[in-house]
């Protein structure tokens, strides 16, 4: 029996909540993501000789193989039970299935570069029948509106709102342009994030019967962090839940809608209450911060007008600590506030600063923070997506197994080959491989290894590895062998000497890290059902970044703390046209724009578990600067 004795009486009766529509509308650090895996996996224990699954839809990867480990910890071996995933991972996976009901086949790519979308909308817009001399309409401009568009589910064929507000002479070509996108994605077997859920929506509109399946297959449906969801999102919920028995749990935070710039709206919660009725439990009871903490972040939260109207007030029960739980300090400059910060981490012992964060609303803010502590000797980091592997091995194995996977994808057989000189140096030219592959059944991949034995310029090792390795890849998709192939013979490689231009550097980062995706990627579908694709665009949702050196101070935008709690918080550059944005100062005090300022002060301080320290300065990067009103606002400065 799992144990709900540390639940409070809420928490217990949202765990408890067996059938029909509930939100649990709680503040930060009150046990959300708790109450909804615990009722997860009660529903599981209760219900062991049925077969029903329960799917549960978050945003980040991290938030899902939490949710699972949770689950897991509680119902060992329930795997099978839960389907604990994002919403864009969820679309992927619907896709593989049923796309080609619109005309996409299984292995379609995901295209993950800003700069690589940017040029396919140029394409898109070359190809299109309007005079563009006069309007210059360009992939860098329309990008932004094609996102809006696909993140509010515009139908290819209706006409949007957005495009009614343009320009009279733009508003046809633009929609036509954005009708060609669409098609032109799916024509070229790819997709881009919002493009996933766009589709996805569009097969669950165009064909009932997928509908029906899948909401034959989840009898319950839950959400995390709801408030985050954009138009597109939400219609994708709203498909997947049963009509008549709606047995949908949602938990959020209207408090928290911090990606209101992604298409979050404070009224989809709203929404969401009228569309589905759904009952309420409010959790007000914080677990995480010091009372102080919650004072202050109550009183500036009572600021924001666009809020649930019954949203209680966030209660304290953390004992009140000794000590300073709140603490503000203002500055001459940024680099004093920046060497001040980096000085007070570096003074407390090496338990206590591994659980500090800096954080601050911009990355200029926080890299000026990285380079004081770094000089201070305090290991540091700031978090970042890194879209694609960068050292040679990798970029190497990347590129041939989605070369396998598409054997005619030009763009692939141009990186192996880069990737190939960089470690062989041993140059083959693309346009041979493409025109070679027509000898190997239009397989680029094997025209590729011919090439490359027959020119008889490899190391006896590399050819042994092509000889071996790639002929299994391509005729039966041996993809995990293949895997192991490429490190042995990158580790046989490596002994060379490089000069600056190492083609090792960031490797072994790399390959730990594609060993963590993969065995995640294996974690959330379950090794068996880990295919070629499943594992190339799921590689391509995640990011590549490194994990951390264990101790090292994260410095994270706000944004990306979002979901976590750290020891001791320091919250730097809080001044106006930075928190509040310049942007959101401009668009003046009672504008959205504001109030979602507000909730990002609210999200940063939230993240304290024992200290808040808040620092602003006179001069930030030349200019002088009004202290942040949210200071006021909390009654810290007069
Ligand atoms: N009943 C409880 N007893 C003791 N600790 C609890 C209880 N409920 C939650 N907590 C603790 O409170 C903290 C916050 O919980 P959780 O991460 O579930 O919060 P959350 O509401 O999802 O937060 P956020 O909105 O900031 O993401 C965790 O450290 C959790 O262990």
């Amino acid at each position: 029996m799992i144990d709900l004795s540390t639940l409070n009486d809420r928490q217990l009766e949202a765990v408890k909540w067996q059938e029909g529509p509930l939100l649990v509308l709680a503040g930060p650090g009150s046990g959300k993501t708790k109450v909804l895996t615990s009722r997860i996996a009660r529903i599981i224990e209760e219900s062991a000789s049925e077969h029903f699954r329960i799917i549960a839809l978050t945003f980040t990867n991290k938030a899902a193989a939490e949710m699972r480990q949770r689950i897991e910890a509680l119902v060992p071996g329930s795997g099978n039970r839960a389907l604990l995933t994002t919403f864009h991972s969820f679309a992927g996976d619907l896709l593989r299935q049923h796309g080609h009901l619109i005309g996409l086949k299984p292995d379609f790519t995901i295209i993950t570069q800003e700069g690589e979308r940017i040029a396919f909308l140029d394409e898109v817009i070359e190809k299109s029948q309007f005079d563009n001399d006069t309007m210059h309409l360009t992939g860098e401009r329309l990008l932004p509106l094609i996102n809006r568009m696909l993140e509010n589910d515009v139908s290819a064929g209706s006409v949007s709102r957005m495009v009614m507000t343009l320009p009279e002479n733009q508003q046809e070509p633009i929609q036509a342009i954005y009708r060609a996108y669409r098609a032109h994605l799916v024509a070229s077997n790819s997709l881009d994030f919002p493009a996933l859920i766009a589709e996805s929506v569009r097969i669950f509109r165009e064909k009932p019967a997928v509908c029906k399946q899948i909401r034959r297959v989840y009898k319950f449906v839950c959400v995390d962090e709801f408030q985050d969801t954009n138009l597109s999102q939400y219609h994708l919920l709203t498909h997947l839940v049963d009509q008549e028995r709606k047995n949908l749990f949602v938990v959020a935070d209207d408090d928290q809608i911090i990606y209101q710039w992604n298409g979050a709206s404070p009224e989809r919660l709203t929404k969401l209450r009228t569309d589905f009725g759904m009952g309420l439990i409010q959790l007000p009871a914080n677990y995480r911060c010091p009372p102080a903490v919650i004072e202050i972040a109550n009183k500036l939260i009572a600021h924001n007008s666009a809020r649930s109207a019954e949203k209680q007030n966030l209660q304290a029960l953390k004992p009140v600590s000794d000590g300073d739980a709140v603490r503000v300090h203002r500055f001459g400059t940024f680099d004093q506030e920046a060497a001040w910060v980096a000085a007070d981490i570096a003074a407390r012992d090496e338990k206590e600063r591994g659980r500090c964060v800096v954080l601050a609303r911009t990355r200029k803010a926080l890299e000026s923070a990285l380079e004081r502590l770094t000089a201070q000797g305090v290991p540091a980091y700031l978090a970042m997506r890194k879209d694609e592997f960068v050292s040679a091995p990798m970029r190497f194995l990347h590129a041939a197994l989605r070369l396998a996977n598409n054997p005619q994808d030009r763009e692939q057989a141009r990186r192996l080959s880069k990737a190939f000189y960089a470690l062989e140096g041993l140059q083959i030219d693309p346009a041979n491989v493409s025109s070679a592959s027509e000898a190997f059944d239009g397989n680029a991949l094997r025209a590729f290894a011919h090439i490359a034995l027959s020119r008889g310029e490899i190391g006896n090792n590399t050819a042994a590895f092509i000889r071996d390795s790639i002929p299994p890849l391509t005729d039966k998709l041996e993809f995990r062998s293949f895997m192991q192939a490429t490190f042995s013979w990158a580790e046989l490689l490596q002994d060379s000497s490089y000069g600056t231009d190492n083609p090792f550097a960031e490797y072994v980062d790399e390959k730990l890290t594609w060993s963590d995706l993969t065995a995640e990627i294996e974690g959330q579908f379950g090794s068996e059902n880990v295919t070629l694709n499943v594992l190339l665009q799921e590689l391509d949702m995640r990011s590549k970044a490194p994990a951390p050196a264990k101790g090292s101070v994260p410095c994270f935008t706000i944004h990306a703390s979002k979901g976590m709690e750290f020891g001791h918080v320091y919250l730097m550059a809080m001044v106006e046209d930075q928190l509040p944005s310049w942007a959101a100062v401009k668009k003046g005090p009672d504008s959205r724009e504001m109030q979602e300022e507000r909730r990002n002060c609210f999200v940063a301080i939230t993240r304290t578990e024992d200290s808040l320290t808040m620092t602003y300065s006179q001069r930030v990067f030349g200019w002088n600067k009004e202290p942040s009103r949210f200071l006021r606002e909390m009654a810290l400065i007069g």
